[in-house]
């Protein structure tokens, strides 16, 4: 059972920091998702982590740079509810490429190239809101013009499923595997999926990383990763030797100035970069062998 739990930081850390300090301090388990709110300035930011254990405060400062009492850190459980409705509230709809992504409250008739991604805000990660989620939906929209052939696709890390639901607007004869390490965000990309009439092409299954059954064999035509820099660098062999041979992979969850070893890593698995996005401090590194 995963908790969730709130970092309330008041100081001169950077807020884009903290996910992957937080995810080196934690004692037990990953992080499964996260989302920060600036309450009331650049200094004071709240982060609300999803994960099943506890985080040492002093490793989490540490983490950032930061000496113990330099920055106020208070860290508490969440309660569940509080969370989903604040995630709810009045989220507007949000444009990637071709893609709009919205919430039931904010559905509207589409444009003509408009593509619609129905997702409500909600335990998992990914609304389209997150600079990663929408570079990704953007690498994606623009792989398709590129003329990427895609018959089959993996979204690992799928959250919300909404690249995998991406990847079955873009490429209509395509099926997605869509994975996570949190059977929750499974269960919503399933309820997802569903909701945008794409359940039949897309499997999602709880899976760490490329360590499932289903892989056995597999390969894939496009690759979405959208994980923290560390783990897309542990996976970075696993992940080269799933990609066909023209295939792309689309990576995010780096923060702009981890670039140069996440590239490190996937050059010395045979993948380089083809195209680079930044969104918010948020790389997106679209990948292809060579
Ligand atoms: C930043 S969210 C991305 C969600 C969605 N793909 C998007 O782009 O919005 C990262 C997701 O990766 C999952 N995750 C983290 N580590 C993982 C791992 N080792 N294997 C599979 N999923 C993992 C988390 O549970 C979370 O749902």
């Amino acid at each position: 059972m995963s908790t969730l739990w709130r970092l309330l930081a008041i100081g001169p850390a950077a807020p884009m920091k903290a996910a992957d300090a937080a995810l080196g301090a934690m004692e037990d388990g990953p992080m499964l998702s996260w989302s920060f709110f600036e309450d009331g300035g650049p200094e004071t930011w709240r982060l609300d982590v999803l994960f099943p254990g506890q985080i040492n405060v002093d490793g989490f400062l540490a983490e950032l740079g930061l000496a113990p009492g330099v920055a106020e850190v208070q860290f508490a459980p969440l309660p569940e509810e509080d969370w989903v409705r604040l995630s709810l509230e009045g989220l507007p709809e949000v444009t990637a490429g071709r893609f709009v992504v919205y919430g039931e409250h904010a559905r509207r008739t589409l444009e003509p190239g408009e593509l619609g991604i129905e997702i409500e805000a909600g335990p998992a990660f990914g609304t389209g809101h997150h600079g990663t989620t929408k570079g990704c939906l953007i690498a994606c929209d623009r792989l398709e013009r590129e003329g990427l052939k895609v018959a089959r696709a993996l979204d690992l890390g799928c959250g919300t499923g909404a690249l995998a639901i991406a990847a079955t607007l873009v490429w209509p004869n395509a099926d997605v595997l869509a994975t996570d390490i949190d059977p929750e965000a499974v269960t919503e990309t399933e309820i997802n999926t569903a909701k945008n009439g794409v359940a039949d092409r897309i499997q999602a299954i709880t899976a760490d990383g490329f360590d499932h059954p289903a892989f056995d064999g597999a390969v894939f035509d496009l690759i979405f990763a959208n994980i923290l820099a560390g783990p897309l660098q542990e996976l970075a062999r696993a992940l080269a030797e799933r990609l066909a041979p023209d295939g792309r992979a689309v990576l995010s969850g780096l923060l702009e100035e981890q670039i140069g070893a996440v590239e490190a890593a996937y050059r010395q698995a045979g993948l380089k970069t083809a195209h680079t996005d930044i969104i918010d401090e948020w790389a997106i590194l679209t990948l292809k062998a060579g």
